[in-house]
């Protein structure tokens, strides 16, 4: 079993400390829910473990390895995966456009991690802003599925979609979790409290 460990983690912008000392030790196999009010540092403290914001102190290891001596590409290619409320693709692009930014993929494997989220070949050519919310975060998880990332970040992964959505996204994410990924969802979701392992409440770190 494999391990992300925040150690002594804290992060302020300028005099407003968003957390501080944080220390907590995810596991692979895992899907956790970091919970607490609005304001409270949940997307800040996802954003540091992504590398997209920087700690004030403390550090955030995966096993032995410290995530900020990993270069940047492997980090993004291998470590780290990200799933957004707004989905973060391109809306003027196809859907296979979108699949292949990072990398040129087969039409097949295209295809293939398309229909694991029940999306067919036609999806390939349409253009994003042409999707609905659900079809839309569906290519984004197969687009997570096809980087096959060792920790996926998911923030408000179900904000935008409707429960039947949002549960096809919450199935998704365990079974990236029982394949043997860390995923850790900051939210404010009911329906994401109750199917995750455990939920970590940033404010107990206050
Ligand atoms: N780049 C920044 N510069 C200054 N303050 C920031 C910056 N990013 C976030 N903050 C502040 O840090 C605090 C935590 O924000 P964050 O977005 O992490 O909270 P959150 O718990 O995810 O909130 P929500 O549930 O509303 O999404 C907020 O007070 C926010 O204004």
């Amino acid at each position: 079993m494999s391990y992300l460990k925040l150690s002594g983690c804290s992060k302020s912008f300028d005099q407003y400390h968003v957390f501080r000392n944080v220390n907590y030790q995810f596991e692979t196999g895992k899907m956790y829910a970091l919970v607490g009010p609005s304001g409270s540092g949940k997307t800040t403290l996802l954003n540091s473990v992504g590398r997209l914001e920087k700690l004030t102190s403390g550090s955030i290891s995966f096993d032995d390895t410290d995530i900020k001596t990993i270069p940047s590409l492997k980090c993004f290619r291998r470590y780290i995966g990200y799933l957004f409320q707004n989905y973060a693709l391109v809306d003027e692009e196809t859907v296979a456009q979108n699949l292949n930014i990072v990398k040129h993929y087969r039409t097949n494997v295209l295809q293939e991690h398309l229909s694991k989220y029940g999306l067919d070949d036609t999806y390939l050519t349409r253009k994003i802003f042409t999707l609905s919310g659900g079809e839309a975060q569906r290519v984004a998880l197969a687009r997570l599925s096809l980087q096959d990332p060792l920790i996926v970040l998911a923030d408000e992964p179900t904000g935008a979609l409707d429960h039947a959505n949002g549960q096809l996204v919450l199935d998704s994410l365990r079974e990236m979790a029982n394949s043997g990924k860390i995923v850790i969802i900051a939210t404010h979701d009911d329906q994401v409290k109750a199917a995750v392992d455990e939920c970590v409440r940033i404010t107990d770190f206050k």
